[in-house]
């Protein structure tokens, strides 16, 4: 083990049953991000990062043991990267007590934007919520002020309905109803009914995406008097397929027709300008390319579109990676003004910790994700996206900067009735 070599540790979900296995298409993006970094002479002056991982299968007990392997083994390590919301919550819970920064590059959940609780968090994936910001946007465009929610009982959907609330109150949108399902959503969409709802934003993972798709088909909620917030990050084609095994009593041409015309938000995790250069010197298509070659090189059919999970998060670990870097390059060099550099680094370390912790919190960099930036919350400051399904396929409606307020619009909605569908009943009197 050389002199001049810095450590962290990475803790990635690979091959776990349940929650995100993103891990998968993270970890060789991860290793990417090492070998261009320690390629640069300009970083870490002569010193070498080096990453041991080790898989928490998404889940938060193997996390914990993982980190404990971790930190009681040598060599001593500077940071840890770690996914999945639970085993961050776990990860960043634990590592304040040993002094150690946490880089999330695949949690979503908004109970982890808490100072209070995460000291030391820091997340290049954004949270859940960044999709409100967004979702507010389009009702004050289109005019809609009278709206319904429809939520899966889980903690992420549940955190982010709450942050959906004050953001309807400080804009004067009416919540007629806020209708929540543990798997079964049927009782929950003849509510929505019953409340006459038409304006709706729907937060729930894929496979209850269908069951309540299917529900609104039987209980004809879609269509020109309608109009459906869906989330963007599933499948392409997440509403023709697993029917069969789901369970799910509609046909593929009732789902689509109860999917026509729905809206969906993201957040943007490629950065969209394919021919900007960014700071590792390529451009996100560039990145596209090597990851392809090292997942095949991994086993994977990416030709035959086999991809890993976690691929539409992998630019988020590449730029981790380029984030601590940066941060230790920043702070080897206040360091090195007296006389220390990070080997002086130990767990109980508080002061040389607040020093990663405030070059890690003025982080400001373009990466393949986009411009990287933190919130006073370790948040990730990103860009969303507006899509709409027509005829099958997502068509792209627009992008929001919540910061900056600006949305960009492609004037390329299309509405089943021919005009943008009113959110309430609206009476004509004759004259
Ligand atoms: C967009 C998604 C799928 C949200 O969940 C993240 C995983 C998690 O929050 O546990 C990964 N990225």
């Amino acid at each position: 083990r050389r002199e001049d070599d810095l450590h962290i540790g990475g803790i990635f979900p690979m091959e776990g049953e349940g929650g995100w296995q993103g891990g998968q298409a993270c970890m060789p993006a991860a290793d990417l991000a090492l070998a261009d970094v320690n390629a640069r002479s300009d970083l870490l002056s002569g010193f070498k990062l080096l990453l041991h991982s080790n898989d928490s299968k998404c889940e938060p007990g193997l996390g914990a043991s993982v980190m404990y392997n971790l930190l009681y083994n040598p060599p001593q390590k500077l940071l840890l990267l770690a996914g999945c919301s639970t085993v961050c919550t776990t990860v960043a819970e634990a590592a304040k007590m040993w002094n150690l920064m946490v880089l999330c590059y695949g949690a979503s959940s908004p109970a982890l934007s808490d100072r209070a609780r995460f000291p030391t968090l820091f997340r290049t994936h954004p949270s859940a919520t960044v999709h409100n910001p967004t979702r507010i946007k389009l009702m004050q465009k289109f005019g809609w002020s009278r709206i319904a929610i429809l939520q899966q009982a889980e903690e992420v959907f549940i955190s982010t309905v709450e942050d959906l609330e004050a953001h309807c109150k400080k804009a004067g949108i009416e919540i007629v109803t806020r209708q929540s399902f543990l798997s079964d959503p049927g009782d929950a969409v003849r509510n929505l009914r019953r409340q006459d709802a038409r304006v709706i934003v729907g937060l729930f993972y894929v496979v209850a995406a269908r069951r309540v798709l299917c529900e609104v088909y039987k209980h004809r909620l879609y269509g020109k008097s309608y109009v459906w917030f869906f989330i963007g990050w599933y499948e392409d084609n997440w509403f023709e397929t697993n029917l069969e095994r789901e369970g799910i009593e509609c046909t593929v041409e009732q789902m689509r027709e109860a999917a026509e015309g729905h809206l969906t938000t993201e957040a943007l995790m490629w950065n969209q300008n394919a021919n900007q250069t960014t700071i590792s010197g390529m451009t996100s298509e560039d990145f596209r390319s090597r990851l392809n070659e090292a997942l095949r090189e991994a086993g994977y059919d990416i030709d035959g579109e086999r991809f890993p999970e976690g691929y539409q998060e992998a630019p988020l670990a590449y730029d981790a990676v380029w984030a601590v870097a940066l941060a230790f390059n920043k702070t080897m060099e206040k360091l090195a003004k007296s006389g220390l550099s990070l080997k002086n680094f130990t767990y109980t370390n508080k002061k040389i910790a607040d020093d990663i912790y405030e070059a890690i919190n003025s982080t400001s960099f373009l990466g393949v994700s986009g411009l990287v930036a933190f919130s006073s919350q370790g948040d990730r400051i990103a860009l969303t996206q507006i899509e709409q399904l027509s005829d099958n396929h997502y068509v792209k409606l627009g992008y929001y900067d919540t910061q900056a307020d600006n949305l960009t619009w492609l004037e390329r909605e299309r509405w089943v009735g021919g005009k943008v569908p009113p959110d309430r009943t609206v009476v004509v009197t004759e004259l």
